[in-house]
């Protein structure tokens, strides 16, 4: 099976306020669009397209292999990995779309995902349990219900998918649909979706405090 990597890094990272976009900011040394790429590639697969905001394709070329295919993003998440899809080609069998800001998912979870994907899953997220007490607020922030947690999942990335079940579902969207994250989008398609382990070090780069965090862990010992 082979398998092309689509990073979404044309996000601007307002939350986390830096100076550049987000997949520029540096940890450890390096930006966090290179660990993205370079987990992706270590995990197995073939080939990566980075998803760049339109006006910083330079500045990402300067940073990353010449190997990699570089592809101007749209407002949206969705819209970005749309164009990376697009960008990508009809060669591989299946597509993992993974976030710039999840700069530290070790390749372990990569290749769990493209296990679940050769082994016949249409479509694989990495997940985790939700391991505080959850509840639900009204607008005034008073708590209304405690969620029970049992079934609850965290959902991470790289998410994989049958590379034709990922185009019919973007095909099938509309065009100026907006969801989370691309489970979503192949679920809108009536596509069943398979959980994998995820990793607490695939944690998404959000807030100043995760990149905090990120350094520590990316710290050598
Ligand atoms: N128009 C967009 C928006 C987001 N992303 C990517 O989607 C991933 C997850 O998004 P998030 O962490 O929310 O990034 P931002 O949208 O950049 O963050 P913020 O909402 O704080 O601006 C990131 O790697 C981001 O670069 C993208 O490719 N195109
Ligand atoms: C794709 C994602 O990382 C899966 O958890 C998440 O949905 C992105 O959400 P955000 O609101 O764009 O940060």
């Amino acid at each position: 099976m082979s398998a092309v990597g689509i990073v979404a890094a044309a996000g601007s990272g307002s939350r986390l306020g830096a100076d550049r976009p987000k997949a520029l900011v540096g940890l450890a040394g390096r930006p966090l669009v290179a660990w993205a790429v370079d987990t992706l590639l270590a995990g197995g697969v073939d080939e990566v397209v980075v998803v760049t905001p339109a006006a910083e394709r330079d500045a990402f070329a300067a940073v990353l292999p010449g190997s990699v295919q570089l592809v101007d993003g749209g407002a949206t998440r969705t819209a970005s990995v749309r164009a990376g899809l697009l960008a990508a080609g009809a060669a591989a069998d299946a597509v993992l779309v993974h976030d710039a800001a999840r700069p530290l998912t070790p390749p372990e979870v990569v290749a769990r995902v493209l296990a679940a994907l050769a082994a016949g899953a249409p479509a694989v997220v990495p997940v985790l349990p939700v391991v505080d007490t959850t509840v639900a607020v009204d607008a005034a922030g008073t708590v209304t219900d405690a969620v029970p947690r049992g079934p609850l999942r965290r959902v991470q990335t790289p998410q994989g998918f049958d590379r034709t079940v990922l185009v019919a579902a973007y095909a099938a969207l509309d065009d100026a649909a907006e969801l989370t994250d691309d489970a979503a989008v192949v679920r809108a398609d009536g596509v069943p979706v398979t959980t994998v382990a995820g990793d607490e070090r695939a944690a998404k780069v959000t807030v100043p405090h995760d990149l905090r965090i990120a350094e520590l862990l990316a710290a050598p010992r």
